[in-house]
């Protein structure tokens, strides 16, 4: 199965949501509170991917909201320089702030990140802030979960999201739950099954699509169940190291398996794997691929210190692919 997308459009991907800070832990297996150093990159779960899917090629846009100062001004930079169009960015005139995560690294299993995100100016971005004529020109509109906590920006996605419906753009829905910004499950719920139910795919992790459920436990044929019901034409569930599955409306299930690897630190694997994923399915390759790719480019990440900077290029996820299957091969 393949999924069509336009051709004719000047960005493959534009992402809509939060650009932010990470600030990763220097000193590796230490708990934060002895923690004294941290090595900012820009970060955002959306931003990342819009990172990740320039590295790989691929004309690369994002809406978002950022601060006025020099935490916006590094987010912007940063990411113009890697490719991705920044046009559509808006400067906060409000005296929002960067969203910022610590990050630490208590071991490589055991991760965490700690989040600051009152009053950020990512969840300022207005309706009227969101151009009709810059998302008719994706193939794809990738949205954050995150982006739905709050208002304005919550409103500012769903028009968003008419837009990409009007003009035929396919819409991702990554769930990207941080359960820090909302009010309550509930709310969670009631918005990320409002997208959902309008996305052309949704990718998260099975602990993400409990909450959009409001359940403990949930199981994959329940979701996709339900989601197929509605505009899903691929669902892809994430279970960690036990690898991911995607499954097409037309019926097929399809498993992606982890590569293994030396894992430095657990965040930005979601990220990494979300940005290959998308840049396989794009560029027209199978469903099997674009998992293959999925998990190389998440194998590749959380060996290293960033989510945004460590994204890889195609040459080396199709390096650690061939690699491991050469691997596989010897050991059969
Ligand atoms: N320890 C690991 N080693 C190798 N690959 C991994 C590891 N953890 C996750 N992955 C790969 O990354 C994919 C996504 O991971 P996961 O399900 O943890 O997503 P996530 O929770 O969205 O990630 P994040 O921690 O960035 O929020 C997995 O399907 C797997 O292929
Ligand atoms: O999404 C965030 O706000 C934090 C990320 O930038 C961080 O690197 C991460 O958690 C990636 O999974």
């Amino acid at each position: 199965m393949n999924l069509q997308f336009h051709s004719d459009r000047e960005f493959d991907l534009i992402a809509i949501g939060r650009a932010c800070m990470d600030l990763n832990a220097v000193e590796y297996n230490c708990p934060m509170e002895e923690t004294m150093t941290f090595k900012k990159y820009v970060g955002g779960s959306p931003a990342n991917i819009a990172i990740g899917s320039s590295k790989l090629g691929l004309k690369a846009g994002f809406i978002g909201k950022i601060a006025n100062d020099q935490h916006g001004r590094f987010i912007e930079q940063y990411m113009r320089g890697v490719g991705v169009d920044t046009s559509n960015m808006v400067i906060d005139q409000e005296g929002h702030k960067t969203g910022l995560a610590f990050t630490e690294i208590k071991s490589p299993e055991e991760c965490s990140i700690l989040m600051y995100r009152d009053e950020v100016a990512d969840l300022y971005l207005q309706p009227s802030e969101v151009d009709e004529d810059y998302i008719k020109k994706a193939k794809v509109l990738l949205v954050s979960g995150t982006a739905l906590a709050k208002s304005p920006s919550r409103e500012a996605v769903l028009k968003a999201i008419h837009l990409a419906k009007k003009h035929d753009v396919k819409i991702v829905f990554e769930l990207d739950y941080r359960g820090y910004t909302w009010v309550s499950p509930e709310e969670t719920s009631v918005y990320y099954s409002l997208v959902a139910e309008q996305a052309d795919v949704v990718v998260g992790t099975r602990d993400e699509f409990d909450v959009m459920e409001n359940v403990t436990e949930g199981s994959n044929s329940e979701t996709i169940n339900h989601l197929f019901k509605y505009s899903p034409e691929l669902v892809v569930i994430k279970h960690g190291v036990e690898g991911s599955y995607a499954y097409s409306k037309s019926g097929e299930t399809f498993r992606g398996h982890a590569y293994l690897t030396k894992v430095l630190k657990t965040f930005g694997a979601g990220d990494s794997y979300a940005s290959a994923f998308l840049y396989a399915l794009i560029t027209g390759k199978d469903i099997e691929t674009a998992l293959k790719f999925g998990s190389a480019s998440a194998a590749i990440v959380v060996s290293k210190h960033s989510s945004s900077e460590a994204m890889p290029t195609v040459v080396e996820i199709e390096q650690l692919i061939a690699d491991r299957s050469e691997k596989a091969e010897q050991t059969v």
